[in-house]
């Protein structure tokens, strides 16, 4: 059997955890896999050094995931085409507003075979419709795509505090590679075959963050933030029902993928915390993203801005009250106390 080539689309805070747990996974099977992990980084300079020479040397991503030592497998790679060259199995973990462009520049890259898995939480919308990101990087590069998605705060994933995670997959053995790729004993991998269903709850939960952190920004308590979760909750499985039918199973949103995700981004996660400043201080959503994330992207509030784009080209806005509520308040002034008043 040839040896599968891992490689990583993105180096960003989720992209760094994901790439401990994946140098470490690949000894694991080294009859199966290259024990070298590529690793795509968008370059930047950090105190006049190279991020790529940084994680190379000292086996660090400093910017966006400091204080983890990462496998000595794990080698970053500034230029996308070497990065992905020959690669047979490709993890694309990227803020959602950049994937297009970089699956464009891949193509052609990746060996004949192989296989892609989706980390990013976030969904394509176009003039005709959504696309889910699966479904985008297989359109591009002509490649299987399957989904990874759960409730996952980088962070506490990379200090290997026990989480699990759901992996959307419709081929039974792709599953079962990815299982090998991702499972450990702190961060359990449950495989199911709605990938569909897993990216619309890593999409949709973003904006329903966003709501939660409006309401702790006003000061309103766990009641008010539970009920905030349960009417998101509510929005997120009609909008699979109603755009995506019966391809989206209910039962995906009892996985890690589901309502484990939303507790756990509306309790621990950066839209929640921007959302919740944005209430407090009154600045604009960019300025926060940029004083507080030091570099990592917000996706809940242009997720909400993409989804009200596609809602209202069907003219179903009203039916999804706490998403337009959302979009709303971030983008057309409206009181933050709408949250609780228009819901
Ligand atoms: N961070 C988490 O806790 C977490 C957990 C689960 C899923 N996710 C999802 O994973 C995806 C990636 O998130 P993340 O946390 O790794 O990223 P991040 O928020 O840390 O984003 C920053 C990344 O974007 C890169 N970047 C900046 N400008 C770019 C450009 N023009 N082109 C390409 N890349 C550019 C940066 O170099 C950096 O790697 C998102 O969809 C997110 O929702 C995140
Ligand atoms: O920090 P957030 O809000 O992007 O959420 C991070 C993860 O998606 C939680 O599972």
């Amino acid at each position: 059997m040839s040896l599968e080539h891992v490689c990583i689309i993105g180096s960003g805070n989720w992209g760094s955890a994901i790439a401990k747990i994946i140098g470490n996974n690949v000894h694991k099977y080294p009859q199966q896999f290259s024990p070298t992990v590529r690793q795509w980084v968008f370059e930047e300079m950090i105190d006049g050094k190279k991020l790529t020479d940084i994680i190379n040397n000292d086996h660090e991503n400093v910017k966006y995931l400091k204080g983890v030592p990462l496998p000595v497998n794990v080698v970053a790679v500034p230029d996308l085409v070497d990065a992905c060259k020959d690669a047979t199995l490709v993890i694309f973990v990227l803020p959602h507003q950049f994937v297009r462009g970089i699956c464009e520049k891949m193509k052609g890259s990746l060996s004949p075979g192989a296989r892609a898995i989706s980390l990013i939480k976030g969904l394509e919308i176009t003039p005709s419709g959504t696309r889910l990101f699966s479904e985008e990087i297989s359109r591009i590069l002509d490649i299987p795509c399957a989904a990874l998605s759960g409730a996952n705060i980088a962070d506490e994933v990379a200090r290997e505090r026990f989480c699990e995670s759901t992996i959307g997959c419709e081929s039974v053995e792709d599953g079962q590679v990815w299982h090998r790729v991702f499972h450990t004993d702190y961060f359990r991998i449950n495989v199911i075959k709605d990938y569909t269903g897993v990216q619309l709850c890593g999409a949709l939960k973003n904006i329903v963050a966003v709501g939660a952190g409006f309401s702790d920004g006003l000061g309103l308590g766990s009641n008010t933030k539970a009920a905030i979760i349960r009417l998101g909750l509510m929005e997120m499985r009609k909008f699979g029902q109603t755009f995506f039918g019966d391809m989206v199973q209910n039962e995906t949103f009892f996985e890690s993928c589901g309502t484990a995700d939303l507790i756990t981004t509306c309790s621990g996660g950066r839209n929640r915390k921007v959302a919740e400043a944005f209430v407090k201080t009154g600045k604009p959503i960019a300025q926060l993203e940029t004083e507080l994330l030091n570099g990592q992207k917000l996706q809940g509030t242009l997720t909400a801005q993409e989804v009200h784009e596609f809602l209202t080209g069907k003219d179903m806005v009203p039916e999804f009250p706490l998403f337009d509520t959302v979009y709303r308040i971030v983008y057309e002034g409206a009181s933050p106390e709408a949250i609780v008043r228009d819901v």
